[in-house]
């Protein structure tokens, strides 16, 4: 498949805007794609004045509705039994956000000569979206993939969760770990000197020598405060669970019956409203508090590039796989900078800064898995 006949070629060309309309998705299904397309949710919850649900629950209620899509649709694409307007609307979508597996011929061409590195999103992208967070295990064959695809490039993992947690889901010592949305990366010692002063020298769980950097630190106190704040507030909403990711907090409504979302809405607006230097955003039934701070998952793989020694290097392909809303940051450095390929993941039209799809974590490790084989047939 001839990507650029449809597709702007990433490292040649500025993309054109996102549009909407250019998708032509069936109404039905835009229902649950506008939170996609609308930016990050930010409540500013510290200048509202509170009400039963006030203007920033409200927005916050309508972006969580928004993003669920209709139980008929969903059910439908798990079940294969997909509507001829479903149908249609992911197909002209994949004109846009081409199969990365139908592509992997054009990837690979371009990636010819180049050290491919690799990112790799967490939930929803290596696991399955499941209803326990605590539960959102990666099979085994998608950790013998990983392993593989390790040996052949350098590969992170830049997760929402904390470091910990992603890595006892992972269990490989083979990979490099970012956590809670990249504020919290452990990478192997820095070769160069460069913009990136507030890294401590630190041992990884083998004792080995790492560069920790933790960009917002000082906010640990507060996060922990929240945290209990969030746990007493919602303990009698059935259903809700919050995780403390370190840096950043989960408030999970996934389990919560939808007439209680606007109550959970309303209780973590209660708890954030003093703290002028967090703020809330939104992903995949979750809110997410996090710290006020100039750094995401984009400025995660720009350091990561870096830490691995291959910042600023013209034969360098840097390849980011990702499912959520947090992930659009990485997609975007990579367009931006005309330097490697986004790849969304996801089973239903979604506007994104990404380049290419895949349709589930199963999929994506048939990529992975294509792109090991590539390797390895290169070099003979
Ligand atoms: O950056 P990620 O690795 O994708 O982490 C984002 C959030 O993922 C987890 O929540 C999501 O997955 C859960 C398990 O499948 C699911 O139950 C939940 O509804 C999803 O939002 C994780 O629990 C969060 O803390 C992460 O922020």
């Amino acid at each position: 498949m001839d990507v650029k006949s449809n597709h702007i070629d990433p490292l040649l060309t500025d993309p054109a805007p996102l549009s909407k309309s250019s998708l032509r998705v069936p109404s039905g299904l835009l229902q649950y794609s506008r939170a996609a397309f609308s930016p990050s949710l930010f409540l500013t919850v510290s200048r509202m004045e509170a009400g039963i649900i006030d203007i920033c629950t409200s927005s916050c209620l309508d972006s969580m509705e928004s993003s669920s899509p209709p139980h008929k649709v969903s059910r439908d694409f798990n079940n294969d039994l997909v509507s001829a307007d479903t149908n249609v609307a992911y197909h002209t979508w994949l004109l846009k956000y081409p199969s990365a597996l139908a592509s992997f011929e054009q990837i690979t061409n371009f990636a010819e000569g180049k050290r491919i590195a690799l990112f790799l999103d967490y939930d929803g992208t290596l696991s399955p979206i499941v209803d326990d967070p605590d539960c959102a295990f990666m099979s085994n064959d998608m950790r013998a993939t990983l392993k593989n695809v390790a040996t052949c490039f350098p590969t992170a993992i830049i997760s929402g969760r904390s470091r910990d947690k992603v890595y006892e889901f992972v269990g490989l010592t083979e990979l490099n770990y970012a956590g809670s949305h990249g504020m919290d990366i452990m990478s192997a010692v820095r070769q160069s000197s460069d913009d990136y002063s507030n890294y401590i020298q630190s041992t990884d769980k083998q004792g080995k020598e790492v560069d920790l950097f933790q960009p917002a630190s000082e906010f640990l106190p507060m996060i922990d405060e929240v945290f209990n704040s969030l746990v007493n507030s919602t303990e009698d909403i059935h259903g809700a669970k919050v995780e403390n990711n370190k840096f950043c907090l989960s408030v999970h409504y996934r389990n919560v019956d939808e007439k209680d979302w606007a109550t959970v809405a309303q209780r973590v607006h209660d708890v954030i409203r003093n703290y002028h230097r967090l703020r809330l955003t939104h992903g995949r039934k979750v809110l997410e508090v996090r710290p006020v701070i100039d750094w995401d998952k984009g400025k995660a793989v720009t350091y990561l590039l870096e830490s691995l020694g291959l910042g600023n290097c013209d034969d360098v392909l840097p390849i980011y796989v990702g499912d959520d809303q947090t992930d659009e940051d990485a997609f975007k450095v990579l367009r931006e900078g005309n330097r490697g390929y986004g790849i969304l993941v996801s089973s239903v039209p979604k506007e994104s800064n990404a380049f290419f799809s895949l349709k589930d974590p199963q999929e994506v490790m048939e990529f992975l898995t294509s792109l090991v084989v590539w390797k390895k047939k290169s070099e003979t």
